[in-house]
């Protein structure tokens, strides 16, 4: 059995530690206790799939810890990270009596961390929130840093806060019951992680991918906390993404242009990966990058059966590329791939924008 990794991460906000190891949902309730001493009535909340599966042992860990839990359960699935999903959220945490000194604890992937942080973040103005990711997504991305959001119509992520977790504890084992197709999808933001700050990580990645049946789950723990500690380094430079922090970002104006054109038919980490191949060749035909580099990127995502493109018209793509938040009034900053490990920032106009669009998903 792999040791468990305690990775501190330390942001103007809040400073917290993310446990990264196996068999950690038993100790889930003294973990929150020794970080929350306050905390006596948490909300947990899931969604419909993941609740069922690990909502028990946590909540009985919680309640050995003197924690008294009120279990919320919303239905799982990206169409339901809503404004009025996160609503009911909120009036059952009232509806339980959680006051300010209590906490929500996100027992799930993405989506159940993203809209129960974003409830946390609104409730009583503010109260604490652990997260306890169960999707490999979850455990190397979503989970650590703070972002929390809903989608609206015009776009992904387009409601949201930022409130730091007091605690993130990912359980490897959780994954045992994720289905191949979702822990392929969750590799599109590891491989984001290689290109933009890891060239050993990207190029273990593609030798031995992390999606292939019977992967030891002992190298996935550390595999995972290689890709926390990628993110904390960039989430404790700038907790509230003003520079560095939309590195991160790398893949997402096409990705979540992707994701939100195709109705979510397509899982995140699959349009990332798509639009990280998109930005990739764009750049390596504007001579940002060596055609190396983009043909290496795309190697790795074909390797994990991820997409390395899209049939989404480039005028639609363009309409939701240009509501990112990476938008302002002269433009769309760019997250470029320059080698292998390393990525600039590039302010672009629409049309230029346009012209990546192009060059980068076209035939
Ligand atoms: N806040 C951030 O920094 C950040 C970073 C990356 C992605 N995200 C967001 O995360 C979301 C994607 O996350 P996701 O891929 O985890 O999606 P998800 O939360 O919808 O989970 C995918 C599916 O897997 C199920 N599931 C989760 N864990 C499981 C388990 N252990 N066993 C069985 N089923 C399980 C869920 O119920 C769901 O049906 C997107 O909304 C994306 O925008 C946020
Ligand atoms: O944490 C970040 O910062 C990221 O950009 C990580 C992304 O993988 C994630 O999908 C994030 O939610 C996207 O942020 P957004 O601000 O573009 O919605
Ligand atoms: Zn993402």
């Amino acid at each position: 059995m792999s040791e468990t990794h305690v990775i501190p991460v330390h942001t103007p906000s809040r400073s917290y530690e993310v446990h990264v190891g196996r068999g950690l949902l038993g100790s889930a309730g003294s973990l929150v206790a020794k970080a929350c001493p306050k905390v006596t009535h948490v909300a947990l909340v899931s969604d419909s799939n993941v609740a069922p599966l690990y909502a028990k042992p946590v909540e009985e860990s919680l309640g050995a810890a003197g924690i008294a839990v009120s279990t919320i359960i919303f239905p799982a699935g990206e169409e339901h990270k809503r404004l009025s999903t996160l609503g009911d959220i909120l009036e059952r945490m009232a509806q339980a009596g959680l006051t300010r000194s209590d906490a929500v604890v996100a027992v799930g992937g993405g989506v159940t961390g993203d809209m129960a942080g974003l409830a946390a973040a609104l409730y009583q103005r503010g109260i604490q929130v652990v997260q306890v990711p169960t999707s490999l997504l979850a455990m190397v991305d979503s989970s650590v840093g703070g972002k929390t959001a809903v989608d609206l119509e015009a776009g992904k992520n387009l409601a949201g806060a930022f409130l730091q977790p007091s605690l993130v504890v990912a359980d490897i084992d959780c994954l045992a019951t994720v289905s191949p197709e979702l822990l392929r999808d969750s590799c599109g933001e590891m491989i984001k992680h290689g290109v933009l700050a890891d060239e050993k990580l990207f190029d273990q990645l593609r030798e031995d991918p992390v999606c292939a049946p019977g992967f030891d789950p002992d190298k996935l723990v550390d595999i995972v906390a290689r890709n926390v500690q990628i993110k904390r380094d960039v989430v404790d430079a700038d907790e509230q993404e003003h520079g560095r922090r939309q590195t991160l970002n790398l893949g997402h104006t096409i990705g979540h242009a992707i994701e939100a054109a195709s109705n979510f038919r397509l899982g995140h980490g699959s349009c990332v990966a798509a639009g990280l191949c998109c930005v990739a060749r764009a750049s390596a035909r504007l001579g940002w990058c060596e055609q190396n580099v983009a043909d290496r990127i795309v190697a790795c995502v074909e390797a994990y059966g991820l997409p390395t493109n899209t049939d989404i018209d480039h005028e639609t793509l363009l309409e939701y590329a240009a509501r990112d938040k990476k938008r302002r009034s002269d433009g769309v900053t760019l997250v470029v791939p320059t080698r292998i490990g390393a990525v600039e920032l590039r302010k672009v106009s629409l049309e230029e924008l346009r012209h990546v669009i192009d060059l980068g998903c076209g035939e």
